[in-house]
C-alpha cells in the first residue's frame, strides 16, 4: 500500500522547529523545510524540493505564523485555510484594486485539498483547540498601517489571516499537481506595525501545539 508523503513547509528556521517538536522528528514520510520569507523565495524553494525528490510527495502543508485580521482571528488562535488568495496580485485603481482574475490574467485563488482540510479542522476542534476556518491572504509586504488593514479587511471580507508565502507555495505545488492546505497560528493582529507586541512565542508555541494534536491524521 502507497503511503502518502507530506511536505510541510515554513518560512523560518524557528517555525521549522515548531512543526518537528508537534509532529516528531521519527516521522520518515514527512519532510519539514524552511523556504524562506516571501511568495517568491518560497515558491522557488519549494519548487526546487519538489523536483529533487526521489520519492514524489503527495501533498504539500503551509505552516507557520500569521497576522490575524481583527474581530476574526485573534493572537494565539489557529486558522486552517479554505482558500489559499493572493492579497496583492492585481492592480490598483482609484476604484480599488483589480484582482488578476477580473484582468484576465489567470487566478488569485488557490483550492485547498478539501479532505485532509476538513480532517485537521475536526481533529482541532475535537481536541478544544483555538481554531476557525477561512480564506488566508498572501501579501509581499506585512501590513503596517491602520488603512491598508481596513482596506484589505474590505477587499477580503472572508479573510481570517494574511502572511507572506502561502500562494507561492500553493502555485509551486499546484503546477506539479500536489493539493495544498495552510496552517498558521496568529503572532499579531493585522494593523499599525508594533513588531514588539508579536506574541511569536506563543504563536509558535500553538504551531507546535497544532501539529501534535493532528499527527495522527496526517
Ligand atoms: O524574530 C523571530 O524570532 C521570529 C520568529 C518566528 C517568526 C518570525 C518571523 O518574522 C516570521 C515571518 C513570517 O510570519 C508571517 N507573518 C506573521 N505575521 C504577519 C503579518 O502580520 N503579516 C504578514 N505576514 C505575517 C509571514 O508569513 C512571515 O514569513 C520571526
Amino acid at each position: 500500500m502507497h503511503t502518502p508523503r507530506i511536505l510541510i513547509v515554513t518560512a523560518v528556521e524557528v517555525e521549522r522547529e515548531a512543526v518537528l517538536r508537534g509532529i516528531g522528528r521519527e516521522n520518515e514520510r514527512v519532510k519539514v523545510i524552511a523556504a524562506g520569507v516571501g511568495p517568491v523565495t518560497s515558491a522557488v524553494q519549494t519548487t526546487l524540493e519538489l523536483v529533487k525528490s526521489e520519492n514524489p510527495f503527495d501533498l504539500v502543508i503551509i505552516a507557520g505564523v500569521a497576522g490575524g485580521f481583527v474581530g476574526r482571528a485573534e493572537v494565539g488562535h489557529i486558522v486552517v485555510a479554505d482558500q489559499i488568495r493572493s492579497g496583492d496580485l492585481g492592480a490598483e485603481s482609484p476604484n480599488g484594486f483589480i484582482s488578476i482574475d477580473e484582468l484576465g490574467f489567470g487566478s488569485g485563488s488557490i483550492e485547498v485539498e478539501e479532505k485532509m482540510t476538513k480532517r485537521i479542522y475536526q481533529t482541532l476542534m475535537q481536541a478544544e483547540a483555538p481554531v476557525s476556518m477561512g480564506p488566508i491572504i498572501t501579501l509581499n509586504t506585512t501590513t503596517g498601517t491602520a488603512e491598508t488593514a481596513k482596506r484589505l479587511a474590505g477587499e477580503f471580507p472572508e479573510a481570517r489571516a494574511e502572511a507572506m508565502e502561502g500562494f507561492g507555495i500553493a502555485t509551486a505545488a499546484r503546477k506539479m499537481n500536489i493539493p495544498v492546505c495552510e496552517i498558521r497560528t496568529i503572532s499579531n493582529l493585522v494593523g499599525p506595525r508594533d513588531r514588539n507586541a508579536w506574541k511569536l512565542k506563543d504563536a509558535l508555541w500553538m504551531l507546535e501545539e497544532a501539529f501534535a494534536k493532528c499527527k495522527e491524521v496526517l
